[in-house]
């Protein structure tokens, strides 16, 4: 009899145990996900010197979902660890391309604009059809309303070429096609390269960024500004969190409360507590956050379905996203099926599984527009003799 219970109580910290490590690891490769997620799209801004194909509310939703969500994960105590520090590097990674995506659209640019009008007019003429114009000055739209300089003309810059003639717009369009890239940046670079003027657009880059005009450098201040407090913030918060852990510090009693609640799905057994104000607060936040990631979603999509295709954004990005939201809702479950801890994570469990359809959608965006572009280029329209 002592033997069986003792066998099922080993059976059962055992699995439960398992339970955790797989849990516990699906939390940590969330993680790596999560860390790498961003990065392709900074890339693909960075080559393209652009962040167009990303919609800027979309990002800014996020850098509002994130704060929200490390808000909701400092006051939810029964949140695991590794949701709180994923909310930590979300912050930190979102920041870092917002702080890029304004940098390509309303700085770089405005550098190239100020000096293409004062000099060369025609430099950074853009060879894109009719109907990737308009898309693209609706998109401009949306960049705008977050700037009160001039509006761009073009973020992608087209390589500079004085006269444009018929035969480099030839080049230009015929490499889009014959690469089936969605990017305009292969085009742009290939052309770049081969453009004997490069030098001249390398040229007014220097120049121009010594030349930067008032409005350019209030930006970037006010952007330095935002960065340093967003570091200065992140470094408290993590200071906070430091104290909040140690079980000894100004209130015992609350800081055991919290730290055993975080520790909650590790531990195990019957130790829920009592949810108090600061949980209903972290479960209000929880919520808040749910609805402005999902909300985010849809101004990327709206975007995409405005401008007829998916170029400068990476579809990498969105399927480190399903995959870092896919893992993070196991990492909860496999902890428990418990409805008294799914509950308190129930915000979490909606934002995430909700952007992982939406995520999907996305990427079946990607690939619908990839298979009307491959029909669209059947049609071979332009030869290179
Ligand atoms: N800046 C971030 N990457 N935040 C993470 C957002 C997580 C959220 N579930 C989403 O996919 O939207």
């Amino acid at each position: 009899m002592t033997m069986r219970a003792l066998e099922g109580f080993s059976l059962y910290h055992m699995s439960s145990s398992t339970r955790e490590t797989v849990s516990y690891t699906l939390g940590v490769i969330s993680v790596i996900v999560w860390v790498v997620a961003e990065i392709p799209q900074l890339i693909t801004n960075y080559t393209a010197k652009s962040a167009k194909g990303l919609s800027l509310t979309f990002l800014f939703t996020w850098i509002i979902g994130d704060i929200f969500n490390l808000l909701g994960c400092i006051l939810e105590p029964a949140t695991l660890p590794t949701q709180l520090y994923m909310a930590v590097l979300y912050t930190i990674i979102t920041v870092a391309l917002g702080s890029q995506t304004i940098y390509y659209e309303h700085i770089y640019h405005g550098q190239y604009k100020r000096q293409d009008e004062s000099e060369t007019p025609a430099i950074f003429e853009r060879s894109d059809s009719v109907e990737e114009k308009a898309n693209d000055a609706e998109q401009s739209d949306e960049y705008d309303d977050f700037s009160d300089g001039p509006k761009m003309s073009s973020p992608i810059p087209f390589p500079g070429q004085p006269q444009r003639t018929p035969n480099s717009e030839l080049f230009y369009q015929s490499a889009r096609y014959l690469s089936k890239s969605f990017t305009p940046t292969a085009g742009s670079v290939l052309a770049q390269r081969a453009s004997p003027t490069s030098s001249l657009h390398e040229d007014l880059l220097g120049s121009a960024a010594i030349r930067q005009s008032a409005p350019a450098i209030k930006i970037k201040s006010s952007f330095c500004l935002v960065s340093t407090l967003t570091f200065l913030g992140a470094i408290n918060l993590l200071q906070s969190l430091d104290r909040r852990v140690d079980p000894l510090i100004s209130n015992p009693r609350q800081q055991i409360v919290i730290y055993v609640g975080r520790k909650l799905f590790q531990v195990g057994g019957e130790q829920m507590l009592e949810e108090g104000a600061a949980g209903s607060l972290g479960t209000f936040l929880g919520w808040a956050m749910t609805f402005i990631y999902l909300g985010g979603r849809l101004p990327q999509i709206c975007l995409n379905i405005r401008r007829g295709h998916a170029e400068g954004l990476n579809p990498l990005m969105f399927l480190f996203a399903l995959m870092g939201n896919a893992t993070y809702v196991g990492s909860i479950l496999v902890s428990s099926l418990e409805w008294s801890r799914i509950k308190p994570n129930l915000p979490w469990l909606v934002d995430a599984g909700g952007c992982v359809l939406l995520d999907a959608f996305i990427l079946l965006q990607f690939m619908y527009f990839r298979f009307w572009s491959s029909l669209r280029s059947d049609y071979k329209p332009l030869a290179i003799a």
